[in-house]
């Protein structure tokens, strides 16, 4: 692909992340080439580049479009199985493919869709938000949210590629494109300082979807999770760093129906998880103003109401990093130095809590 940066992950086979503009126009090359039915699962408002890549591939594959509902509401068994159903109808067999194009719920969902498909049939992710190209798309997790907690059901599924467009997420409301930092930040705190910086130095440019720093900042979150996904692809230790913030973050898209946007919910986790630090860890009371600085600069919320507590805890009950009942955290020992917390007891967490309850 022209004018792509490439960033490759070692982990699920092996694949790359293309990077770029202009790149979904040559999304043939990354596609298995004795593919003969490609089935692209699309979020809604991506319908129109949908068709593009219908015609775009008309005579070399048949291409099959499903159009699946937005945000969150793609994460649920019934519309896996509405894929499912297109798939047997059509005899789509394992040499065939499955495209996800949208933001990180909908790879989520395709890619869950190809992982569980006969067994596991190929995929491409084509993330179209911010969210989505430096998280999301990358690392092969895949999965669908249920009425107990999120993304409990699911698959380790790697892509055979990520082609991240920036010219698809340029369209992203301002919104999605600020939420979608939470995990830009994260990437930050957990493994790069200089995300920090560049977003400090200038939020306005650092958000411009035309800017270099935009660029930058994207290659640097896709950089640093595809070096821990690669050296532990199916979370046995290193990638659940990739979760600081998550645990009381899926917590509080639980109790908002998943009607939250993902980064909104991140945001106050991580500033939960900066607080848990500061009293397990000692973590400096300067790292975790910054959290609140930059998470506010972005507009993303820092608190959530103290009288939910005992609701988000019987959901972090749930969180896939616990272990035999004991709940497990992400904190940080210091800016670039993430740890899991072990046994915390809940008068613990409930101090942290009260440093973010409103
Ligand atoms: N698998 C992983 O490793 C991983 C990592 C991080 C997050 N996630 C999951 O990703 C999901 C969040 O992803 P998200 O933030 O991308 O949200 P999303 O997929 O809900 O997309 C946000 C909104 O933007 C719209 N949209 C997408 N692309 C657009 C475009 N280019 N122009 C205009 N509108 C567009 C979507 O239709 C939706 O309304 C969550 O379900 C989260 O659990 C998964
Ligand atoms: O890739 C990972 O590993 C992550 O934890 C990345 C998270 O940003 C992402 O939200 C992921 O879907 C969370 O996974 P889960 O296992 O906690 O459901
Ligand atoms: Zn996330």
């Amino acid at each position: 692909m022209t004018d792509a940066t490439i960033i490759p992950v070692a982990s699920g086979g092996g694949y790359d992340v293309h990077v770029g503009r202009g790149l979904v126009d040559s999304l043939g090359s990354v596609l298995p080439p004795n593919a003969a039915k490609v089935l692209v699962i699309h979020a809604p408002a991506m319908a129109p580049t949908a068709e593009r890549l219908r015609e775009q591939l008309a005579g070399r594959t048949e291409v099959l479009l499903a159009e699946v509902p937005d945000a969150e509401g793609a994460k649920r068994v019934e519309v896996a199985a509405f894929c499912w159903q297109i798939l047997g109808q059509t005899d789509f067999t394992r040499t065939d493919a499955i495209v996800g194009l949208g933001g990180g719920a909908t790879t989520d969902l395709a890619g869950f869709v190809a992982a569980t498909w006969l067994r596991g049939v190929p995929w491409v992710a084509v993330p179209t938000t911010v969210l989505g190209a430096v998280d999301a798309a990358v690392g092969g997790k895949t999965g669908i949210n249920t009425a107990e907690g999120k993304n409990l059901v699911g698959a380790f599924w790697a892509p055979r590629a990520v082609v991240a467009d920036l010219d698809l997420v340029a369209t992203l409301p301002k919104n999605d494109i600020l939420a979608g930092f939470a995990e830009i930040v994260k990437a930050g705190f957990i493994a790069d300082e200089r995300i920090l910086e560049l977003i400090e130095a200038d939020v306005e440019t650092a958000t411009d979807p035309n800017s270099a720093v935009f660029r930058e900042l994207i290659e640097r979150a896709i950089r640093v999770k595809a070096e821990v996904v690669s050296d532990d692809f199916t979370e046995q230790g290193r990638r659940e760093m990739l979760n600081y913030g998550h645990t009381l973050g899926h917590a509080i898209e639980h109790a908002e129906r998943y009607r939250w946007r993902h980064g909104s919910a991140v945001a106050i986790g991580m500033i939960f998880a900066a607080e848990l630090s500061r009293l397990a860890t000692g973590l400096p009371d300067a790292v975790v103003d910054r959290h609140r600085a930059i998470l506010e600069s972005l507009t993303l919320p820092t608190t959530y109401p103290i009288g939910r507590w005992k609701t988000l805890l019987a959901t972090m009950q749930r969180d896939k990093k616990a272990r035999a009942g004991m709940l497990r955290f992400i904190v940080l020992d210091d800016v670039g130095r993430p740890r899991v917390l072990n046994g915390t007891d809940e008068s613990l967490l409930f101090s942290a809590y009260q440093e973010v309850g409103s």
